[in-house]
């Protein structure tokens, strides 16, 4: 059965909102990580790693158990760089005793994304850590070097339409890559910390040249100095998924309603979150008087 969520004993909106604005206030502060871009993009890429282990045949892995505490998950291969974004939420932990580690996983990743200019993303609490034996095993994160069938196949798994995974990918306007992380280096473009819809607008303007990279892996690279990772250059390969590209490249807000419903499918996927009530929506600092 799917996982029951939990509600914290007399935890509220403005409890929630506290834990948002130490995240935003540390993002500030901690501005130069990354040669400048910070740690938002980190913390979005670990709130959906720790969701990307989820299996819908059997209900395993998810955001659920905040699994990823343990070494087996954090171990991974796949979660190499990610040891950023965990040790700057340790003293958000200490400091919020009470909230689960996949609440704070996924409310992360959602404070950085409104905080980077991105859309408002509803957001439900109750996740109930789950022992270590219940650590998902390795090797359910995707190859980036694979194409769009790959793609489509390794959404599948999530119940994913073309549609969802065409919008979820535009977090790729986000972060870079890097050699000594996946074997990929490289910026998308100049707007590495905000978030907005140039993914979509560079993989069609840009002249993309397959080349080898460094470590002998091939990327598509821009003259600009861009690139795009051989599963993000599929979206434009293939035909179904080149037409939600196109809409994402001319309407913004499109892409914002879009990216904002799946990555909510894909933080709460396998939850069963029952009565507790309706999602909190968090106030931005730039919101709030502070
Ligand atoms: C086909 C699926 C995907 C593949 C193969 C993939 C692969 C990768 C790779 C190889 C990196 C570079 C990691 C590094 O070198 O530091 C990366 C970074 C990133 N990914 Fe993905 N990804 C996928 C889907 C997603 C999704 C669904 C999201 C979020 C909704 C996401 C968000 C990010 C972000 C924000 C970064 C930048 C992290 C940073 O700058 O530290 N990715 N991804
Ligand atoms: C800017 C940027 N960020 C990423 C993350 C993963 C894959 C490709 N990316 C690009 N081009």
């Amino acid at each position: 059965a799917l996982h029951l969520a939990k509600a914290q004993d007399g935890k509220s909106l403005e409890d929630f909102q506290k834990v948002y604005n130490a995240i935003a206030e540390k993002l500030r502060d901690e501005d130069e990580f990354d040669g400048y871009i910070g740690y938002g993009p980190n913390l979005v890429r670990l709130s959906w790693h720790v969701s990307g282990t989820f299996d819908k045949n059997d209900n395993s892995g998810g955001s659920f158990g905040g699994t990823y505490r343990f070494k087996k998950e954090a171990d991974d291969p796949a979660n190499k760089g990610l040891q950023n974004a965990a040790h700057f939420l340790e003293p958000i932990a200490k400091k919020f005793p009470w909230i689960s580690h996949g609440d704070l996983y996924t409310l992360a990743g959602v404070t950085a994304l409104q905080e980077m200019q991105g859309p408002k993303i509803p957001w439900r609490p109750g996740r109930v850590d789950a022992d270590e034996k219940d650590t998902p095993e390795n090797g359910r994160l995707p190859d980036a070097s694979q194409d769009g069938s790959y793609v489509r196949h390794y959404f599948g798994r999530f119940g994913f339409t073309d549609q969802e995974i065409v919008a979820l990918l535009g977090a790729h306007c986000l972060g870079k890559t890097h050699l000594e992380n996946s074997g990929y280096e490289g910026p998308w473009g100049a707007a590495t910390n905000t978030f907005t819809n140039e993914f979509f607008v560079n993989l069609l303007n840009e002249n993309w040249k397959l080349e080898k990279n460094e470590a002998g892996n091939k990327q598509y690279n821009s003259e600009k100095g861009y690139m795009m990772l051989p599963t993000d250059y599929a979206l434009v390969q293939d035909g179904k998924f080149r037409k939600y590209v196109e809409k994402y490249a001319k309407d913004q807000d499109a892409f914002f309603e879009d990216f904002k419903s799946a990555y909510v499918k894909l933080l709460e996927n396998g939850i069963d979150f029952g009565k507790l009530g309706k999602a909190y929506v968090f106030k931005t600092l730039d919101e709030q008087d502070s």
